[in-house]
């Protein structure tokens, strides 16, 4: 419908504060100004999916742990808000095929390039070049964001990135797609599935482009958030000097009022509840920062035509964090090396049905110590596993010599990438409602929120204010070059 003849919005929502709904407080507040009331609602922590536990006085990372370094809006929340990176520590990889540890990383990196080289001739550095040519294309947003535009669904948003090769991406499995490209089997089962396992729980049948972000996701220069990376969340959360709300939201509906014009206005009223009790609001927009899936936010719709459903369909996929912190059995990789000399920090894994586990990493705390240095298997440590089920006594036995304790963390952590895939979710599921994880079908990563939440908020500003010519503008990456 037309859009309706007011300077401003009164009050917007944003429906949960982790880091999409918080970055998009911060760019709708930046968007609609100083004027405009903001409430984000949450019911748990802030931080979502970006959390921390503490083990022996330090903080660990046991969500969203590793930034990109081209992850340009993350890296401008952290400029913005004072907060340093944290500090780099030493990592080294390693690949266990069940038995033994088929590829482990030397100090030196000329030691590893001609490693690779001999095992996998070029295949590596073109599967970088491969991921780094298709980060060229993901980098357009940004100046298409910079410039003000925005776009109404995923599949425009990415076709404004990579054009047709970016749906095309979304359509194939990264298997089929690597395999077009001339990457062999052994390859893909070697290195590609190892990185598909750590960062998505998943096989190389997920869908090319969350693979080519999956792999990006081994570049060099990752980074993190000094003091635990939810910390972005709280920041940007009191900079759009936002109200945060700590109820969870049960259901929106529309409303229609009559307008001091004689004409009608149509709000979105929210009922939540919290602590003091259940409550209800009226807003002019809504942006819901949440997934609307299975077991995850359950939020009923009700006034709208056509319906909106409390979940689309789709499932996120279960990973289990668990933190350990003991001594590793390095017989159990394998390996005759012994503990005291044990450095590898990230035991990535091949795709095995008996496997209980899908890596093995030594972490380090969200704020390092001056001086502080990895140590050896042979000392106790924090270990992380990601696994798709709960790990048991007896496994965890056969892993570890012994341990003092055992953090568990059952996340719904993105979604199960399946190919073809259907249609993803809407941007706009009503005039002024807007959602936001409807990206993570594309990839779920800390920036992908980030891109999504700049773009809901330029949405909701150029349909506020009907600027149609801001919103789906084909053929950007030629125009905006003829622009500069
Ligand atoms: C184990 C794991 C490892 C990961 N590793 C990385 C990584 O290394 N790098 C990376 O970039 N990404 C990583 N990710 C993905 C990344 O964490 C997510 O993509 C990102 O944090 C999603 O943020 P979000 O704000 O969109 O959603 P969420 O963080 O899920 O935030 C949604 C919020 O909404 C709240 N909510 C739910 N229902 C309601 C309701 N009814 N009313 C109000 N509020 C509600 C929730 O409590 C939650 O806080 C990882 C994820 C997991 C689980
Ligand atoms: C969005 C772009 C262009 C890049 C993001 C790359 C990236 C950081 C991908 C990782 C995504 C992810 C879900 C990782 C989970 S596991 C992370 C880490 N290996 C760990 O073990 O904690």
């Amino acid at each position: 419908s037309a859009p309706e003849v007011q300077d401003q919005p009164k009050k917007i929502a944003v429906v949960g504060a982790g880091i999409g709904g918080t970055a998009a407080a911060y760019y709708l507040r930046q968007e609609f100004g100083a004027g405009v009331k903001i409430d984000v609602f949450e019911p748990g922590n802030v931080g979502g999916r970006l959390a921390t536990v503490k083990i022996k006085d330090y903080d660990y990372e046991t969500g969203g742990s590793v930034i990109h370094p081209l992850n340009l809006h993350m890296k401008h929340f952290i400029e913005r808000l004072g907060i340093p990176p944290r500090k780099d520590v030493p990592s080294k990889m390693a690949i266990f095929d069940g038995k033994e540890l088929t590829f482990e990383e030397s100090d030196w990196f000329i030691i590893n390039f001609f490693r690779m080289l001999w095992r996998y001739g070029f295949s590596y550095i073109r599967m970088q070049m491969w991921v780094e040519s298709i980060l060229d294309k993901f980098m357009r947003i940004y100046q298409y964001q910079q410039f003000g535009y925005s776009f109404s669904s995923v599949e425009r948003l990415l076709h404004a990135m990579g054009g047709d090769s970016f749906l095309t991406l979304m359509n194939q499995t990264l298997e089929e797609t690597m395999m077009a490209e001339g990457f062999s089997q052994f390859f893909l089962n070697n290195i590609v599935a190892p990185v598909t396992r750590v960062n998505y729980g998943q096989s190389v049948r997920i869908n090319g482009f969350v693979g080519a972000v999956s792999l990006a996701g081994t570049d060099s220069g990752l980074w993190s958030v000094d003091g635990g990376n939810k910390r972005v969340c709280s920041g940007l959360l009191y900079h759009s000097k936002s109200e945060l709300i700590s109820a969870k939201v049960t259901s929106i509906s529309v409303k229609v009022r009559p307008s001091k014009t004689g004409t009608t206005s149509t709000f979105y009223e929210i009922s939540y509840v919290g602590e003091s009790g259940s409550a209800h609001s009226l807003y002019d927009i809504v942006v819901i920062a949440t997934p609307l899936h299975e077991g995850m936010s359950d939020i009923t719709f009700s006034g709208f035509s056509p319906p909106i459903p409390s979940h689309y369909p789709g499932r996120y996929h279960q990973t289990v964090s668990t933190l350990v912190h003991g001594l590793l059995n390095v017989s159990y990789l394998g390996t005759t090396e012994p503990a005291s000399e044990f450095m590898v920090s990230d035991i990535l894994t091949t795709d095995l049905k008996d496997l209980a586990f899908n890596s093995l990493s030594s972490l380090n705390p969200v704020h390092t110590p001056a001086g502080y240095k990895p140590s050896p298997a042979s000392q106790t440590k924090v270990w992380k596993l990601f696994s798709s089920q709960p790990l048991s006594e007896e496994q965890l036995q056969r892993m570890f010599l012994s341990w003092d304790s055992v953090s568990e963390t059952r996340w719904l952590a993105y979604p199960e990438y399946r190919v073809p895939y259907r249609k993803t979710p809407p941007f706009i599921l009503h005039n002024r409602l807007y959602y936001l994880n409807a990206v993570e079908w594309a990839a779920s990563a800390m920036e992908m929120s980030a891109i999504s939440a700049r773009n809901m908020a330029l949405l909701a500003h150029h349909r506020w204010h009907g600027q149609a010519g801001k919103i789906d503008q084909e053929d950007l990456h030629t125009r905006i070059r003829g622009e500069l």
